[in-house]
């Protein structure tokens, strides 16, 4: 692992908010059209993140013969994105807006099309607006060989990194819509 992601000395473990999802409730997509988690996203992965116990989260991710990188094995650049979006679903855990700074991938083990991978995210560290964090993807089971994990470094930003940095006409009809409103606020909200 990268000095970049290892936690200063001073970093702290991380707080599970009070108004966190129950462990097991799904945390449905933060975006509808998000590649990772969005419902209204054809191409996308549809991964479907759980609250865990503590800062974690675990998700499911199909891989079809949309995901293949050799024939009939997942393509390791789309394995990466659904760690990836777990690691993001942990947001939901602390209540803060953060986006993937540094994203550093193991592959162990070449994942069949067909295979459901079980992922399991937790943030092990915060430091100021750094997060820190670990994820596991496993075959066979949620106790199976890990085939796939990560650590990162998120780092937590405003809703107005999005309304900034996005394409207006995305951004226009995000903040038409109340319901993407409701969810963006509730991340920041975070006494
Ligand atoms: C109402 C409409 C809005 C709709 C919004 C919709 C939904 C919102 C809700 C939730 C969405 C949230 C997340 C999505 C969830 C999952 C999707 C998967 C996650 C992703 O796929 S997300 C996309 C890919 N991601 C990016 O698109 C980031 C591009 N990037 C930047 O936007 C900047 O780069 C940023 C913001 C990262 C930092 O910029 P900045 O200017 O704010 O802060 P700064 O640079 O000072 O960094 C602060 C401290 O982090 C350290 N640091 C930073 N980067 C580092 C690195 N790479 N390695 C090591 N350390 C690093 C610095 O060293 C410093 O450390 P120190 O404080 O110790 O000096």
């Amino acid at each position: 692992m990268s000095t970049a992601l290892t936690p200063p000395a001073e970093a702290r473990p991380p707080v599970r908010h009070p108004d966190a999802p129950a462990p097991g409730e799904p945390l449905g997509a933060h975006y509808a059209y998000c590649f990772g988690c969005g419902g209204g996203q054809p191409h996308g992965l549809h991964l479907e993140a759980r609250a865990g116990e503590g800062v974690s989260v675990t998700a499911e991710f199909t891989v079809t013969t949309d995901h293949q990188g050799a024939p009939g094995l997942a393509h390791g650049g789309v394995l990466a994105t659904a760690l990836d979006e777990t690691l993001g679903a942990l947001g939901w855990m602390l209540r803060v807006i953060a986006v993937t700074g540094r994203l550093e991938t193991d592959f162990r083990l070449p994942v069949p099309v067909g295979t459901v991978l079980h992922l399991q995210a937790e943030v092990t560290a915060v430091h100021g607006r750094k997060i820190y964090s670990t994820a596991t993807g496993r075959i066979g089971g949620p106790e199976g060989p890990v085939a796939v994990r990560a650590d990162a470094l998120f780092v937590e930003v405003k809703v107005d990194h999005f309304i900034d940095n996005g394409r207006p006409e995305e951004i226009q009809a995000a903040m038409a819509d109340p319901d993407q409103v409701r969810r963006a606020r509730a991340f920041e909200v975070n006494p």
